[in-house]
């Protein structure tokens, strides 16, 4: 017999998040819902949101009057006391992140991109043809990353299939929502470290044919990732650019105007080109699926083409830092109507965590102002605490075309998120008794206690995560 839809909403497990909700749904935008019950459904998205209410039983029996309490029901958080010291917040989205360069975080020296490459970078990708140490890094990646709070990642592998499928294989056990990409690299590569323009492309393919037909986790998607420009050949890009079509439009990330002798070797090797961006406009591989990292030296014309493609930019702070290749205009990008999110980009950035991330994007904002005169425009580069945690939360969702399904707690959106304390015993944020919000005037704005949080918190304050409703951590 059929099941009505009644039958089937009384059977159904749901679960209840109760206490404060707090995300970013537009730029500059801080939302505080406080004594908020949020309904998950067994697959993981959000079906109700109640605000202002005393018990989060009331929420659900609104939802569904008829629902059996005792049988089908998980309440979680149900107790809480303290609203201002345990909040739930959307989980981080890395949009760029090299799992397989894990091992080198924190160290590059003195050196710039390319010869960064040949020299940390390149060698250790290689070595990770070992299945063994591959195992161990990609663990302790996804593992770092959970308890960062990141709850979806868009990863770099290295070029070598099998242990590109392990990492897919290790973020589902693990009950990441990842991004998985092979790196496609076909000229200027070391001896030790290359692959032909057919091995590119068939081993992508593999790697697509197990995401989608051995692994069939919905939560782990292949992503095509010609590792820059200046390692690819026309066939390469063109074949990628054939094989994202033949899927139905897949996911593609790369690197994109990070350096500036990166940017000149381009110029050499595609003089048809008009720009950087070009190249891959040229190629097939902007579209609104693509993720393009660094974007620090564009000009005016490319930062159209990627606006009018619907790409979009993952900013890495750490990493334009650590290797000197300068300050990404993220205000300006926004400005213009592109979408960007921010990546960690380990190891050319240090840390794996995104509020990390964070923090330097609001610190790299303020360099950056300093170079304007005009002091209306010197404040407006600035991105403010708000900003940056919409970056790496809403912002990274645009970024990955899934704004609609991650980002901020809202009905329809899946049930993504960290619960972060700021008042144990061990964690590194002091709220003093006179800072605890309240009517008292001395006392704090939820948005300044998000501010320690943003400023002086880190792994410790996470003491939960879940991913599509189901706690990972
Ligand atoms: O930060 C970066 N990390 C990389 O691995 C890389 N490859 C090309 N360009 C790059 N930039
Ligand atoms: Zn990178």
């Amino acid at each position: 017999m059929e099941e009505t839809v009644e039958e089937h909403l009384i059977g159904a497990k749901i679960k209840v998040f109760y206490g404060t909700f707090i995300d970013t749904p537009f730029i500059g935008k801080l939302r505080v819902r406080q004594h908020t019950a949020v309904g998950v459904n067994e697959n993981g998205t959000i079906v109700f949101i109640k605000e202002n209410c005393e018990s989060p039983d009331i929420a659900l029996l609104e939802y569904n009057p008829d629902i059996n309490i005792n049988d089908n029901v998980e309440f979680i958080n149900k107790q809480c006391e303290k609203e201002y010291s345990t909040f739930f917040f959307p989980g981080f989205i890395d949009t760029h992140i090299h799992a397989s360069q894990y091992p080198n975080s924190g160290i590059f020296g003195n050196t710039t991109l390319l010869d960064w490459l040949t020299k940390y970078t390149f060698p250790l990708e290689a070595s990770l043809k070992d299945l063994s140490i591959a195992h161990k890094v990609y663990t302790k990646v996804v593992e770092r990353t959970l308890s960062n709070g990141t709850t979806t990642a868009a990863y770099y592998t290295t070029i070598d299939p099998e242990s590109t499928k392990l990492m897919a294989k290790i973020c589902s056990e693990r009950g990441q929502r990842a991004l998985i990409g092979k790196v496609c690299m076909d000229r200027n590569s070391p001896d030790t470290y290359q692959e032909s323009t057919h091995e590119s492309l068939e081993s992508s393919d593999e790697v697509i044919a197990y995401i989608r037909n051995t692994l069939k986790d919905p939560k782990i998607l292949p992503i095509l990732t010609p590792r820059f420009a200046p390692t690819c050949s026309c066939e390469l890009m063109k074949g990628l650019s054939k094989l994202a079509q033949s899927y139905d439009n897949l996911h593609i990330q790369t690197h994109l105007s990070e350096n500036l002798k990166e940017i000149d070797w381009v110029k050499e090797l595609f003089p048809d080109c008009s720009s950087y961006t070009d190249v891959y406009y040229k190629y097939g591989l902007l579209t609104n699926k693509t993720i393009l990292a660094h974007c620090v030296h564009l000009s005016n014309p490319e930062i159209e083409l990627i606006k009018t493609a619907g790409a979009g930019v993952a900013h890495c702070p750490i990493a334009n830092t650590s290797l000197s290749s300068g300050e990404c205009h993220v205000r300006k990008l926004i400005d213009e109507g592109v979408n960007v999110g921010l990546g960690t980009d380990v190891s050319g950035g240090f840390s794996s965590s995104i509020l990390v991330t964070a923090r330097q994007a609001h610190l790299v904002s303020r360099h950056l102002s300093m170079k304007f005169e005009d002091e209306v425009d010197k404040d407006h580069m600035k991105l403010s605490v708000v900003d940056a945690l919409y970056l790496g939360t809403q912002g990274g969702a645009n970024v990955l075309n899934m704004g609609d399904k991650l980002g901020t707690f809202d009905v329809g959106k899946k049930f993504d998120s960290q619960l972060i304390n700021i008042n144990s015993e061990y964690d590194p944020v002091d709220i003093f008794h006179w800072q605890v919000p309240s009517e008292n005037n001395d006392s704090f704005t939820m948005e300044e206690i998000i501010s320690k949080w943003f400023f002086n918190g880190d792994d410790r304050n996470t003491i939960n995560v879940w991913v599509d409703g189901s706690q990972i951590l």
